[in-house]
């Protein structure tokens, strides 16, 4: 009888970004069985990881399995890893992908071509290119290739719990979406894949911003109705411009797109969502991020989605509003009219 062939062995996985979504995969992943090494570029909150064995900062909660070790070197959190998870916020990416690229060039062949998976929410507020563009122009060319993409509803704080949740890879390299996949799936996370790289990474980046939108829309005060039809017009639109970008239109009715879309817009674990409350209550928005001390993408994301849409000449008022609310001082008042007074429109446009 021949022996079935033997499955490798699980892969060492580097997680780039000790944040709370870094963490809370860092965390998942481990207790999949994988060795795990969470790197942090702060040498700082590495000794205090290091020595108090949890992310007190981010998710005190959680001490860490034996099989998660951290690191502040990021020669050594890549060399021999399988698996690089990139969990660095947008803003970010682009310089740490620079210090992965260089780590690779002296690690040459103590580095194996891992498998990518980008974990950040954003598109770049300059360049205007997706985190998946970014990888590209910065790793080399077979790294590039073997990159997937991370989307839907899944707040760091109930991952890191074990609670259900179901995410969605996007890969051109199927093998890549396969293999991520058979690695995360278990442990309450069901983890779906496709091949929409565009749909999962826009829709992921774009829900930001109708959460921070249902946000203020809370903060003001103006009901659920108006929520409800702030989601739903916000579908519309960030939906609108993933389509011109290239995206499959099913993706935007999945995890990625409506999916992520509802929770952001009404969990109260958002950090977008939070920083629109506060600004429907009339805080100042820098106040509000330095007390937060945690990344909203929404802030960012308001900018790279109203210059995207006006590049493509894609209608998008809600965001245009948060533009208006973050960038141009517009009052949340005078706002939520300029909203109700637009001409009448069939519901398809
Ligand atoms: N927190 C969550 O529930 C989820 C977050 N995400 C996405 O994950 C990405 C990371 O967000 P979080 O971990 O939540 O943010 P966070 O604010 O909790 O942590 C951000 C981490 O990135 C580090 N960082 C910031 N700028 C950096 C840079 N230039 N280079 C290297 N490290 C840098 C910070 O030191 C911090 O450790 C975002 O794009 C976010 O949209 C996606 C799904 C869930
Ligand atoms: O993307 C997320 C959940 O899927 C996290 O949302 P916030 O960045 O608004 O906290």
């Amino acid at each position: 009888m021949t022996n079935a062939p033997a499955s490798p062995p699980p892969p060492t996985v580097a997680v780039l970004g000790a944040g709370s979504w870094g963490t809370a995969l860092a965390l998942h992943c481990a207790r999949r069985g994988l060795p795990v090494r969470l790197w942090t570029r702060s040498v700082e909150h590495y000794e205090a990881m290091a020595a108090a064995r949890v992310n007190a900062r981010y998710l005190p909660e959680f001490p860490f399995p034996d099989n998660l070790a951290v690191e502040h070197d990021l020669g050594r959190a890549l060399a021999g890893a399988g698996f690089v998870i990139l969990a660095i916020p947008s803003h970010g990416l682009r310089a740490t992908l620079h210090l992965v690229q260089a780590a690779l060039a002296e690690l040459a062949a103590a580095a194996p071509r891992p498998y990518y998976l980008v974990a950040a929410k954003g598109v770049e507020i300059d360049s205007l290119r997706t985190m998946a563009d970014v990888v590209h122009e910065t790793l080399p060319k077979e790294h590039a290739e073997r990159m997937a993409v991370l989307g839907g509803p899944s707040f760091a704080a109930e991952v890191a719990r074990g609670l259900p949740t179901a995410v969605v890879i996007a890969s051109a390299d199927a093998a890549a979406a396969a293999a991520i996949q058979q690695w995360m799936h278990g442990d309450g996370l069901r983890v779906y894949a496709t091949d929409d790289v565009v749909g999962v990474e826009l829709g992921g980046a774009f829900k930001n911003v109708i959460a921070l939108a249902a946000g203020v829309c809370d903060g003001a005060g103006l009901g659920q109705n108006a929520r409800a039809a702030l989601i739903t017009r916000g579908l519309a639109e960030i939906g609108r411009l993933c389509i011109a970008l290239g995206a499959d239109p099913v993706t935007l009715s999945g995890l990625a797109g409506l999916g992520d879309l509802v929770l952001t817009c009404t969990g109260g674990l958002s950090r977008n969502r939070r920083v629109g409350l506060a600004l429907g209550q009339g805080r100042a928005l820098q106040e509000i991020l330095d007390e937060m001390g945690m990344v909203a993408e929404g802030v960012n994301n308001t900018l790279s989605a109203h210059r995207l849409a006006q590049r493509e000449q894609v209608e998008m008022p809600i965001t245009q509003i948060m533009h208006a609310i973050l960038y141009e001082g517009m009052s949340v008042r005078r706002a939520v009219a300029a909203l109700m007074q637009r001409d009448l429109k069939p519901e398809r446009d």
